[in-house]
């Protein structure tokens, strides 16, 4: 006797905890400060309040509508442990998976398709032995049917799993992971059957590779490889029912696809993507029975959204099948925990607001839709439409004096000087050898510093003392960077908590949060920034700190700041005009930053746009029009600027190939990279795209505690030299180094100065660009 697919449904829950529990419970063990037993008591006791948590919002103790979807890390992460893809022994070995040790370098890391979330990129080849390695899913499972409730189990499908893994360093050249999918399958038919043995009437195999076009696979070949996986998969002898969900995108065909097999329900995101008219004839006919599970609440943003649209779209999906379920676009991994969390918040803002446990309560709301019809949910729908009418007139969300300044824009001033006048400008104006060294922006983070911003907010450190502290910290990194014998320094961001809620906290137009945090990668977390007005700077933001950090020193010092697309794509933004619209506001408010900084005597100013892949669109047809706004934004930060400043920007997590002509199209003078954990892979893009500008590829992978040594950086950097050329090339770690201890820092950097006195005396000293 099988049972339905619950009406009301996520896709997944924050793991990290609303105090950031499971953060501080790793950290802990990693510090050795509790031991394996007390990290797993800790993680359990999350789950648990989770769990319970669900179910007191409106899911099911008993339908399989709370999803078990914990991980101590990250779900790509696990799903390859699982399949044995990733040797882990023990707890201790998956974190060294993550996070390397003194054996081995930590897995790659990078962007979760379109979201501020980083998995770890597993390695996959001919040689790979597949097979079922770890209980844990079925373990967690099991916990949750002990405490009263069936839950669904939640794991990375294995077209996704493949299709995200990088070929290991033994493979062939050309080999791909998914060529193994018929090796991989028969592990996860093992799975199935071992839920299914404890009791798992669904479970959720999440395949968001199938809706995005920016892997090395082409959709056709993703759709034969999904056809191939759920044929296998639909047929196990023993099995829970399964629910297939492709987040983040649409569909498209590939629903037919997957109707075609014999999986019980399939997920598709109504937030990101549509299902056009024309699909549903053959797809209605391919559904036979199965569930629609149609992801109408946006797992991605925090607005309250327009809830009645929502049900409305339910209502077109039960046209293409009887069987129809509410459910979130994405996990809700994406979002805090929870608006009422939040004492600080304005509370017409709050009223506009759904973090995650808002949206379970209107999934539930939805789903009561569903059951009894739209009478019975008409008032919730009533309140979430006027919410919107209060937000869309309420003072500060549309203030003309932006929109004027925007809108009196001429095309001057989204350009600078020629490149070859402004490489002669900065040439007289800075005094820099070949290879010039730097780094990225932020030093440690220490706890000195934290608790420091910890006792300013809780007001038991006025201002006076907590700006004494930062000025300390600041000449503390400039005299480092001194001794280490460092060309470009920084001030190292000791004032900032983050690098983009540190601009929100100084823009109008912005709210943040004291609760609102949300897992980036493994136990760190940000509080994204909501974006809700209209954009404007009331006072510098950065200037009076930069002009101290150059006060202390003759070497140029890098004004420090981050770009629009980078602060937009960390935020949560407004959803009621274009993108690109907002960007420019934030652009001009950087624009005159820029101004500001050189009025104050600083030479180069950096604009990080970490971000800018991350906001590419999974899908083709919608990239060039965000590369035009994106590129456009960052042009009309800079520019404003001189043409002797020297304009740098920086990114990381990115493929270099896939945005280079974006990061052309910027213009900056100097464009930071991540390279260090892909071993310089990127020169090879640098040198095919025959890009000119000045370039930084990362040589220390600041996302690992290892120390890189002279030997390997000397590797890394004869390489670059090899195939740069040496009047383009700039050292410098992947990223800032907030997240390192000071000791494997100044270590880091040691190495990286010698390791390229060594290389500039081997090749001379040829001019750096803008040297
Ligand atoms: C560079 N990246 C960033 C992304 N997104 C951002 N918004 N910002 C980024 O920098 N995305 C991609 C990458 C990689 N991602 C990250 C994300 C997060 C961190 C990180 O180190 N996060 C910290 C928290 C940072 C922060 O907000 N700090 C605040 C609050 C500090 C705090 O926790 N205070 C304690 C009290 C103090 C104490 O006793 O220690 C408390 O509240 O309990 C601040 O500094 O004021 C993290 O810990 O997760 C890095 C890369
Ligand atoms: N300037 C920032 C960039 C991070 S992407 C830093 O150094 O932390
Ligand atoms: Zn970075």
């Amino acid at each position: 006797m099988t049972t339905p697919f619950p009406t009301g449904t996520i896709l997944g829950y924050p793991r990290i905890g609303r105090r950031r529990e499971l953060k501080r419970a790793v950290e802990a063990f990693w510090r050795g400060d509790i031991d394996v037993a007390e990290l797993e008591a800790r993680a359990a006791g999350l789950r648990r309040a989770t769990r319970e948590r669900l179910a007191s919002l409106g899911l099911g103790r008993a339908d399989s509508s709370i999803p078990e979807s914990f991980s101590y890390y990250d779900q790509v992460l696990d799903a390859a442990v699982t399949v044995g893809a990733a040797q882990a022994d023990g707890l201790a070995g998956y974190f060294a998976l993550a996070r390397g040790d003194a054996s081995r370098a930590p897995l790659e890391m990078t962007k979760w398709f379109d979201s501020n979330y980083h998995y770890l990129v597993p390695e996959i080849g001919p040689e790979t032995e597949f097979r079922l390695a770890s209980d844990r899913l079925v373990a967690e499972f099991l916990e949750a049917k002990a405490d009263g409730f069936l839950t669904r189990p939640v794991i990375v499908g294995p077209v996704t799993l493949l299709a995200l893994a990088k070929a290991s360093d033994a493979a062939p050249e050309g080999f791909r992971p998914l060529s193994r999918l018929a090796d991989v399958l028969p592990v996860y038919v093992e799975l199935l059957g071992r839920l299914a043995a404890a009791g798992a009437e669904w479970a959720q195999l999440d395949e968001p590779a199938l809706v995005s076009e920016s892997l090395s696979e082409t959709a056709d070949e993703l759709r034969a490889a999904a056809a191939t996986a759920y044929g296998v998969l639909g047929r196990a002898q023993s099995r829970p029912q399964l629910f297939v969900a492709a987040p983040y995108a649409a569909l498209g065909a590939t629903l037919a696809t997957l109707a075609g097999t014999e999986v019980e329900a399939i997920g598709v995101d109504l937030v990101r993507g549509t299902i056009p008219a024309e699909q549903f004839d053959c797809t209605r006919d391919a559904l036979k029975g199965k569930t629609l599970v149609g992801g109408v609440v946006d797992g991605h943003n925090i607005w309250r959204g327009d809830l009645a649209a929502a049900f409305a779209k339910l209502g077109l999906l039960r046209e293409l099948s009887p069987h129809v379920a509410a459910s979130t676009s994405t996990s809700l991994q994406h979002v805090p925990h929870d608006v009422a969390d939040e004492p600080l918040l304005d509370g017409r803002l709050k009223s506009w607001l759904a973090f995650a446990d808002q949206k379970v309560e209107q999934v539930a709301t939805l789903a009561k839709g569903l059951s009894e019809g739209a009478a019975a949910i008409s008032s919730a729908l009533a309140e979430a439409s006027a919410a919107l009418v209060d937000r869309r007139d309420a003072p500060g969300v549309r203030v003309p004096a932006v929109r004027e300044r925007l809108a009196g824009l001429a095309p001057a001033a989204f350009s600078r000087a020629p490149y070859d006048e402004r490489v002669a400008a900065q040439q007289a104006a800075l005094d820099l050898p070949a290879l010039p060294t730097t780094t990225i922006g932020s030093f440690p983070q220490t706890g000195e510093i934290r608790r420091a911003r910890a006792a300013l907010v809780a007001g038991e450190l006025d201002a006076v003392g907590y700006e004494d502290a930062m000025r300390a910290e600041i000449s503390r990194v400039v005299t480092l960077q001194e001794e280490l014998g460092l060309d470009v320094l920084v001030h190292g961001e000791p004032e900032r908590n983050d690098m983009v809620q540190y601009f929100a906290e100084q823009l109008d137009g912005f709210a943040v949060t004291v609760n609102g945090w949300v897992q980036s990668y493994g136990s760190r977390c940000t509080r994204p920034s909501i974006l809700w007005g209209d954009v404007s700077r009331p006072a510098p933001m950065t200037v009076e700190w930069s002009r101290f950090a150059q006060s202390l020193t003759a070497k140029p010092m890098k004004g420090m700041l981050t770009g629009p697309v980078t602060i937009l794509a960390w935020s949560f933004v407004r959803d009621d005009q274009p993108l690109g619209d907002t960007a420019n506001q934030v652009a001009l408010a950087l624009r005159d930053e820029i101004a500001d900084l050189e009025g104050a005597g600083i030479g180069i100013v950096q604009v990080d746009e970490p971000a800018l892949r991350e906001l590419l669109p999974l899908k083709r047809a919608d990239q060039p029009a965000y590369l035009d706004w994106s590129v456009g934004s960052f042009r009309l930060a800079t520019g404003g600027a001189r043409t002797e400043t020297q304009v740098h920007t920086h990114l990381c997590y990115s493929e270099f190939g896939v945005v280079i002509d974006a990061i052309r199209a910027l213009d900056a003078d100097v464009t930071s990279i991540e390279a260090a954990r892909s071993r310089m892979e990127v020169v090879h893009d640098i040198e095919r795209s025959g890009f000119d500008h000045g370039i930084g590829p990362g040589v220390y992978d600041i996302h690992s505690p290892r120390v890189p040594g002279v030997a390997e950086l000397t590797e890394l950097l004869t390489l670059a030299v090899a195939t740069i050329p040496n009047r383009q090339l700039w050292v410098n770690p992947d990223c800032g180094l907030k997240t390192r201890g000071y000791d494997e820092t100044v270590a880091s950097l040691r190495n990286i100065v010698t390791a390229t006195r060594a290389v500039r005396e081997r090749v001379g000293t040829g001019d750096a660009v803008g040297a």
